[in-house]
């Protein structure tokens, strides 16, 4: 039997709102191994990030891991720490924002636009908390992660529905499962990876890469692997570069066991030996810029590809607070919105207004 929260108000006159909640991985409170220690054990703990029979896992968590890595992850949280704290929950907190900012300038300032982390905080159930005390009654649910992944997306959904399961007045619950091939999401990798080119000129290969899976995974149904390629393929077609120098590799393996292929750190030392001189590399999975970028790619897998005689090494950054990914952002909100949006809006003439801009999002996709 649940335990319910008690209900924060009594209301006969409730009107409905509509809250969005977007919602990233989490990162440690600080670059420390105390503040690395909780947040690795709730995340390495999540049986969707690590499929591993518990009876097994839990020794060597509890055994090793938790003994050793929390120290070696902070010296590299630590490399990329900011005065504002965490990179990717600095984006966030501004890509909330900007987005409110947005949708407020387009008439939707009756949303509630609030952010969440799945792993450390906020919690998505205190968050989730808040909003309810701020008389959410519609929720749409935006994990910050373009491309789906069980490992990623459906831990999301799990989590939301173990929150609400402490609720006796529940609200209606919309999901973004993806937008790996959004067209405004695109458009902002393609304009970005074009800015980066007029400024410094182009690459022999650029590389996108994203966070790896173990290959496991994809032998057991998770489409992970075929978005990032959708992606790779469609920012390669937006650009209008020969396919062959556009890669898509896959970084972060953790553990022994096989993970996606081709890793990129690899690729990158084999592209160097090949006489390779100048690689540029993006990482699309990513809409913020944290640990497994600034840190794994920009300073690591930079070193490497330099220490086998690469000339040149360009990180093109994540998304991050750009304009055009924004606008998207807002987009895709408005499009899975849809008829909530008629009650999102303040007023008769930017209801109706709304629901026409509504109609027309999503023709031609
Ligand atoms: C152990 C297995 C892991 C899987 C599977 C995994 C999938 C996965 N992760 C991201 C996005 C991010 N991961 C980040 C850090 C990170 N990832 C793992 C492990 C797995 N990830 C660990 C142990 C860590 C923590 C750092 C470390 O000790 O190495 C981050 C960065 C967080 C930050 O604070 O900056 C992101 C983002 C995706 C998209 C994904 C599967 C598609
Ligand atoms: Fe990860
Ligand atoms: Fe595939």
């Amino acid at each position: 039997m649940p335990r319910y929260r008690p209900e924060p108000i009594h209301r006969h006159d409730s009107t409905p709102r509509t809250g969005v909640l977007l919602v990233n991985l989490g990162t440690p409170a600080a670059p420390t191994a105390a503040a690395l220690r909780p947040y690795l054990k709730q995340f390495l703990s999540d049986p969707r990030v690590v499929e591993i029979p518990r009876l097994v896992w839990w020794p060597i968590l509890n055994g090793i891991i938790l003994n050793t890595r929390p120290k070696a992850s902070a010296q590299k949280y630590a490399s990329i720490w900011t005065d504002e704290g965490s990179p990717l929950l600095v984006h966030t907190v501004r890509q909330t924002k900007l987005l409110a900012g947005y949708l407020a300038k387009d008439g939707y300032d009756g949303l509630d636009i609030d952010y969440a982390m799945r792993y450390g905080a906020p919690a998505i159930g205190d968050t989730l908390d808040a909003m309810r005390a701020r008389g959410c009654t519609r929720i749409l649910v935006v994990p910050m992660y373009p491309q789906y992944s069980a490992s990623t997306t459906a831990t999301v959904v799990d989590e939301v529905g173990r929150s609400l399961a402490r609720w006796r007045n529940q609200p209606e619950m919309r999901f973004v499962r993806n937008f790996h091939d959004d067209p405004g999401y695109i458009d902002a990798l393609v304009k970005s990876v074009r800015e980066h080119w007029a400024a410094n000129g182009e690459p022999e290969r650029l590389l996108l890469s994203f966070h790896g899976v173990p290959r496991r995974s994809l032998d057991l149904g998770d489409p992970y692997h075929c978005e990032c390629h959708k992606t790779g393929r469609l920012v390669a077609e937006g650009l209008g570069v020969a396919r062959e120098r556009v890669l898509v590799t896959f970084q972060s393996r953790f553990g022994k066991a096989e993970w996606l292929k081709p890793y990129t750190q690899p690729t990158l030392e084999q592209l160097a030996a090949e006489g390779v001189r100048r690689v540029d590399v993006m990482c699309p999975g990513f809409v913020a810029d944290c640990l497994e970028t600034l840190e794994e790619i920009a300073l690591e897998c930079k070193e490497a590809f330099l220490e086998k005689g690469g000339q040149a090494f360009h990180y093109i950054p994540c998304l991050n607070e750009r304009d055009a990914w924004i606008k998207a952002l807002a987009a895709l909100v408005r499009k899975h919105l849809g008829n909530w949006l008629e009650i999102a809006a303040p007023d008769a003439a930017a209801r109706s207004a709304a629901l026409e801009r509504a109609r027309t999002l999503g023709a031609g996709q």
